[in-house]
């Protein structure tokens, strides 16, 4: 490291940056730094650094070349989310900044950029996992350095790894309103014999994310008719179909079947997580279908909450998407 100690006035000290900790004390009640090492001082700070007697301080006169932590820190996050206007940035503290949504969406990070701006020396960039369903007012990630000054390279090297994708490392898709239909099977609920406990938690699950069901409809264990209504919604300009039951083994459970005979676009049926195993995910007509097992009542947190907020942010949901669900998966279950 270049830098090296000035003594400065404490009046000409604004935007220089603090060479150590200074300690006040206030008897009987208070002693401890003030400020800390790496500080870089403000205007409202000049007072009180002479209410402690600092008339002159020692600060650090960075070298040609060198950042301090706080400006290296911003180019990193400014990096990874580049212009997204979904995203916005804190001010340094204790030489992090946070990076923070504007909006309510689908966080997505580039993990392998990620990966690579983390292997340059003494940088971090932490996010929340890829695909996390975020709220306004939510921080996503966090940049900082770990000495107080690294040399200006380091963080140019961020730069261009960044900066060589087509999409930014972190970005945040807003949800998209979508129609959803939902066709609820099983012979159980059809005949009246039990009550429909899939509409009320479907519904929730949707809403939470800016869409509306808009309508839920009943079939027996029949393929016929669970493919008469999926292909209803589909004529009534639903762009997401939700297909509830029937996902299993048994010879009653036909929902898989239904889908297969109208002719969609199975991605798969099946996915390694747990609960939620049993998922079929399809297109069809271009609509994005989705067969949900039984456990999806009961579970929380299933597969199903794991696509649900990729589809309505407009997502593709590929076979890559499923398979590699596995490491990870498994919940309670
Ligand atoms: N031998 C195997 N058994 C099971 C397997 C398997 O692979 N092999 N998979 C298990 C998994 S994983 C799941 S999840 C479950 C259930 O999947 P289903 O989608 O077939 O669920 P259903 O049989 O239709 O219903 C299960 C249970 O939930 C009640 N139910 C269904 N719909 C409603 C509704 N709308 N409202 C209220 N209650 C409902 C239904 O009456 C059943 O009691 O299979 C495992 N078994
Ligand atoms: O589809 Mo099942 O949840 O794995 O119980």
């Amino acid at each position: 490291m270049k830098s090296k100690l000035k003594e400065v006035r404490t009046q000409e000290a604004v935007g220089m940056v603090l060479a150590h900790d200074l300690t006040a004390v206030v008897p009987g009640k208070f002693k401890g730094p003030l400020f800390r090492k790496g500080h870089t001082i403000r205007e409202e700070d000049i007072e009180k650094l002479l209410n402690i007697g600092k008339e002159h301080i020692y600060v650090l006169e960075l070298a040609e070349g060198e950042l301090h932590e706080d400006d290296a820190a911003h180019r990193i996050a400014r990096a990874a989310m580049r212009s997204d206007e979904a995203l916005e940035l804190t001010r340094p503290k204790e030489g992090k900044v946070d990076i923070v949504s504007r909006i309510d969406g689908l966080l997505r990070v580039d993990v392998p950029t990620l990966t690579a701006i983390n292997r340059v020396e003494h940088v971090v960039l932490s996010t929340l996992k890829t695909h996390t369903p975020v709220r306004k007012g939510q921080q996503v990630a966090a940049a900082r350095v770990i000495p107080l000054v690294v040399p200006e390279s380091r963080i140019k090297q961020v730069e261009t790894i960044a900066g060589r994708q087509e999409h930014p490392v972190l970005e945040v898709l807003p949800f998209r309103p979508h129609r959803v239909g939902v066709v609820t099977t099983g012979s159980e609920v059809y005949h009246g014999r039990i009550q429909d406990g899939f509409g009320p938690v479907v519904r929730e699950k949707v809403e939470q994310y800016g869409s509306k069901v808009i309508g839920q409809t009943f079939a027996d264990d029949d393929k016929e008719m669970i493919a008469q209504q999926i292909r209803a919604f589909a004529d009534q300009g639903a762009d997401l179909i939700l297909v509830t039951g029937g996902m299993s083994v048994d010879p009653d459970d036909r929902t898989p079947g239904a889908i297969a005979d109208l002719g969609a676009d199975i991605v798969s049926y099946g996915t390694p997580m747990l609960p939620g195993s049993m998922l079929l995910i399809a297109y069809y007509r271009g609509i994005p279908l989705m067969g949900l097992p039984g456990c999806v009542l009961h579970d929380p947190f299933t597969s199903f909450d794991v696509f649900l907020p990729r589809i309505l942010a407009g997502e593709k949901i590929t076979r890559e998407d499923i398979i590699t669900l596995g490491h990870g998966g498994l919940h309670a279950c």
